[in-house]
């Protein structure tokens, strides 16, 4: 048998590799029976025809011969395996990982092919809170998930207690990580380690852990690695804006989650552990799927409601198996956002990462002409606001009743933590707007000196004479001075603004004007600790001068190069996935195999016979090929929901031909889904590379279908004009639509529900099909806020439009009014025109600065609330404290 803790370590394989087992001197032991805890390790190394000493030859000979099929099928297939030298994340993932590429079916697999001091070292110090995702990862060559829950699973005993095979154990792992997209700056694998060790954790407390049984502990690892298998990248809101086949699927309901969860049965399917566990298959995967489910962030508000229930009344005995499991959901929660109470360094990094992923998903909607999620919106929001925000609603309710539930070192250190990086983040924010301010004020007083010096009639004319077209587009953006002022250096978004300042001022000026706040900010910016370390490709900061790879991809003006780019979700993601797939034809089919076999709420199906093709059905064929052949794999089942499926070359084939398909299917009628078949690749130069006749089918579409669902009807025939003479004009004109459905509907309560009755009469605004708002009270009720405190023709207006067109700057209680009165160059007091002009430049953005500046109430704060944050932070807002 070839130990279990081996490592093999590949140096180099020559045209004769020979194999040659070096053993540490101390070691007397058999060294193909060494124990997988001993700390004596044994190195394979693989080399070519360098000198080895007679004692490695000896010992290579004591190699049987499945070993020697094993070491031969890494040769065979591996053209080098890691050495010691770590490869960044990304370059790590897109190696063919050992494991998987073992074919030969007799040959025992690699188990633990990294096996380095580190990642044991790591390891060891598992169960400690203060721990490093990231350093595990590092450690371990990209593959911290695996390595850690087939650790974790032999620690808890659960490979005897349930008699696993390790290979079958290792390879289930091996397919959740695969099913992750390292493409995510958060939801990614590393997010799954870190949520799996937190889970570990709390399992780890005596209140948790000595009531659980082996099933719940098996349940609970499995849910916490997978439960948020296959993101996208992009939130739910934004799968349904795009009519995405999940969201239709899933009926607007936890749509990632479900997703999430049967991706991970499916998972445990075709690395055949189902088949060892089939006695308690069914309790099994009815726990993971209500863990799971339990993670859906907009069900926040009930959990900590029944929560809150139980520990008031002292209920919680954890005798009784259901409300063991739901503090087992309790934990997996606490687990999925607990990277704000890690250490500052690595709570830092993730809450950098996560807001990375939001900025993208801003882009995109941006990009598509969607409305621009308040908390995506990388020109309207920063990370310290949004840091703030959700320690606040989000991370702090739920744990003080972790808490207080278990009371312990571990959730003492956890609220100690939460209170010092919030306390941080609060520093961050406020020095972030206090520069802010500073700097809009010595912008204005720079304009203001130069507007007094040159401010002639010809000057009033040129003013007066700006071209219409440009007016309007700023009037409508409405926004333009909550943009970073460094906006205009970043991409082309902003620049109908900058070109209005530009051109009422002197052309000298401007420029000058710009260079002299881009300076003052840069080195602003440069003292904000979060923004000094260099992370991996990270484009965010306040006001970041850089990009997300798509804005890179689209320098210069965003509106004009939207001419280069298909516009179409698909092409927008940059890896496809689930998001990309928007093809209601196919939906439709999908959605009647699945409820054909599997209950609609947590889909207990039968775990039998057709559940293998169920779950299948979960992953698609994706839109483009260069997606991951794993999840090529799963495309073919579509049409063939009970088959199972092979993976490899030709599962890819299959996959390629039905993407072709999908890719026809997807005519002007299915809405979506073109793309496919462009060539392979996977990132912006391929796509850009698409046919033009294509590009033009999709640009044609997809103005067909913004017609239909995505302009305000009053704007439609202005929009058509511009649409073809200025893009810039046209994305802002679809911006307008970024109100949430049922936003007119004058109803100032601000609990709408519109009935079925009553939604044919609500104006549609935006591209939200009209189901979103059926499917999220929540949303709903915070989205329409405004309208409790605007006048009907406001409410028309969305919320996006700027703070102080909506109520009265002088009245407002929102606009700080923090920064001391200024006095002109000349020691002037301001004029009342210079008064004014500051207090329209400093528009609040509407995001969460509105809910944190003030220390308003919650519904004051609903109140004012725009709705375009995303359903999980509303969610919490609006719940309230607890
Ligand atoms: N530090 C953070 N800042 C803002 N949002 C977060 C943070 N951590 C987690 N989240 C959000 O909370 C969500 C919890 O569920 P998910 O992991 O699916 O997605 C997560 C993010 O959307
Ligand atoms: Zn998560």
């Amino acid at each position: 048998m070839f130990p279990f803790a081996t490592c093999l370590a590949a140096t180099g394989i020559g045209r004769h590799p020979r194999w040659v087992i070096t053993v540490p001197a101390q070691v007397t032991a058999d060294p193909t029976n060494v124990s997988a805890h001993s700390p004596d390790v044994i190195y394979i190394r693989l080399r070519d025809d360098s000198p080895t000493d007679d004692r490695c030859r000896r010992r290579s000979r004591m190699l049987s011969e499945g070993e020697v099929v094993l070491l031969e099928s890494v040769a065979h297939h591996s053209k080098r395996l890691p050495n010691g030298r770590f490869l960044t994340m990304h370059k790590r993932r897109r190696k063919k990982l050992t494991t998987r590429s073992l074919s030969n079916e007799n040959a025992p697999a690699l188990l633990d092919d990294i096996h380095h001091g580190q990642v044991q070292c790591v390891l060891k110090h598992v169960w400690k809170w203060p721990f490093n995702a990231f350093a595990l990862d590092t450690a371990t060559g990209g593959r911290s998930l695996p390595v850690l829950c087939v650790h974790l699973f032999h620690w808890y005993g659960l490979m005897e207690h349930f008699k696993l095979d390790v290979v079958q154990v290792w390879k289930l792992f091996s397919l959740i990580e695969e099913g992750y997209h390292s493409t995510n700056p958060y939801h990614n694998a590393i997010h799954a380690t870190d949520v799996t060790q937190a889970m570990h954790c709390f399992l780890q407390e005596d209140k948790i852990k000595n009531f659980l049984t082996p099933l719940e502990i098996m349940a609970s690892l499995i849910a916490a690695v997978a439960h948020d298998l296959d993101h996208p990248g992009v939130n739910q809101p934004f799968l349904i804006a795009t009519s995405n086949h999940l969201a239709t699927l899933y009926e607007n309901t936890s749509v990632l989650e479900n997703h999430h969860w049967r991706s991970a049965i499916g998972c445990l399917l075709e690395s055949h552990v189902a088949e060892k566990l089939s006695p308690i298959r069914q309790d099994l995967e009815s726990q993971i799927s209500s863990l799971i489910l339990a993670t859906d962030i907009t069900r926040q508000p009930e959990f900590l409601k029944k929560f809150n229930n139980y520990l008031e009344n002292d209920e919680l005995d954890m005798k009784d198996p259901e409300l063991r499991h739901f503090i087992l959901q309790i934990a997996l929660k606490c687990a999925d956002i607990s990277n704000p109470c890690r250490p500052w360094d690595v709570s830092r990094k993730w809450s950098l990462k996560v807001c990375d992923e939001f900025f993208r998903q801003g882009d995109y909607e941006r990009q598509l002409g969607l409305p621009v999620t308040d908390i995506c919106d990388r020109y309207n929001n920063t990370v310290p606001k949004i840091q703030t925000v959700f320690f606040k609603f989000m991370v702090l309710p739920l744990f003080n009743l972790w808490h207080k539930f278990l009371d312990t070192k571990l959730s003492h250190s956890m609220m100690e933590n939460l209170r010092k990086n919030q306390q941080q983040w609060e520093e961050l924010r406020e020095r972030e707007s206090s520069d802010e301010q500073q700097l809009i004020a010595d912008a204005d007083d720079m304009m203001l000196e130069q507007e007094n010096e040159q401010d002639t009639p010809q000057q009033q004319n040129r003013r007066g004479s700006l071209p219409a077209v440009v007016l309007e587009t700023v009037d409508k953006m409405g926004r333009r001075h909550s943009v970073p002022l460094n906006l205009a250096r970043v991409t082309g978004h902003a620049l109908p603004c900058t070109i209005l300042r530009r051109e009422s001022l002197q052309g000298a000026l401007p420029s000058t004007l710009l260079v002299q706040v881009e300076n003052r900010r840069r080195f602003t910016l440069g003292q904000i600790p979060y923004l000094e370390e260099e992370e991996e490709g990270l484009s965010i900061s306040v006001g970041s001068s850089r990009s997300s790879g798509l804005q890179r991809s689209s320098d210069g003006c965003g509106g004009s190069h939207m001419d280069d780019r298909p516009v179409s979700a698909e092409n927008l993601i940059p890896e496809p996935s689930i998001a990309t797939i928007t093809n209601t034809a196919d939906a439709s089919r999908l959605c009647n195999v699945i409820h054909g076999v599997t209950s609609p709420v947590l889909g207990h199906q039968a775990t039998s016979g057709c559940s293998r093709g169920l779950t299948r059905q979960q992953t698609f064929p994706p839109i483009q090929p260069y997606v991951r052949a794993r999840y090529l794999s799963t495309g073919g089942d579509t049409a063939a929901p009970c088959s199972s499926s092979s993976g490899g070359t030709s599962a890819v084939s299959t996959a390629s031909s039905r993407t072709g398909s999908t890719s026809s299917e997807g005519c002007p009628s299915a809405g979506g889904g073109g793309g496919g078949g462009h060539g392979a690749g996977g990132n912006g130069t391929k796509r850009d590379s698409i046919l033009d006749t294509d590009r033009a089918f999709k640009l044609a579409r997809f103005s067909s279908n913004k017609e239909k669902e995505n302009v305000d009807p009053a704007a439609r025939t202005n929009a058509e004009i511009r649409r073809n003479s200025n893009h810039v004009n046209q994305i802002l004109t679809r911006r307008r639509g970024s109100a949430p459905v049922g936003n007119g509907n004058g109803d100032n309560t601000g609990h709408p529900t519109p009935g079925k009755g009553q939604e044919a009469t609500i104006p549609r605004r935006g591209s939200v099909p009209s189901d979103f708002s059926k499917q999220s009270a929540l949303f709903k009720v915070v989205a329409t806020g405004p309208l409790s405190t605007n006048s009907p023709k406001q409410g028309a207006r969305r919320s996006s439009l700027p703070y102080d067109s909506n109520i009265g700057l002088s009245s407002s209680p929102l606009v700080s009014p923090s920064r001391p009165e200024r006095r002109g160059s000349d020691g002037s007091r301001p004029g009342s025109r210079r008064r004014r002009r500051k207090s329209m430049k400093r528009r609040s953005s509407g995001g969460p600065d509105v809910l944190l500046s003030t220390g308003q109430s919650m519904d004051s704060f609903l109140a004012h609330r725009r709705g375009s944050l995303p359903v999980e932070i509303l969610a919490t807002s609006f719940s309230g404290p607890h």
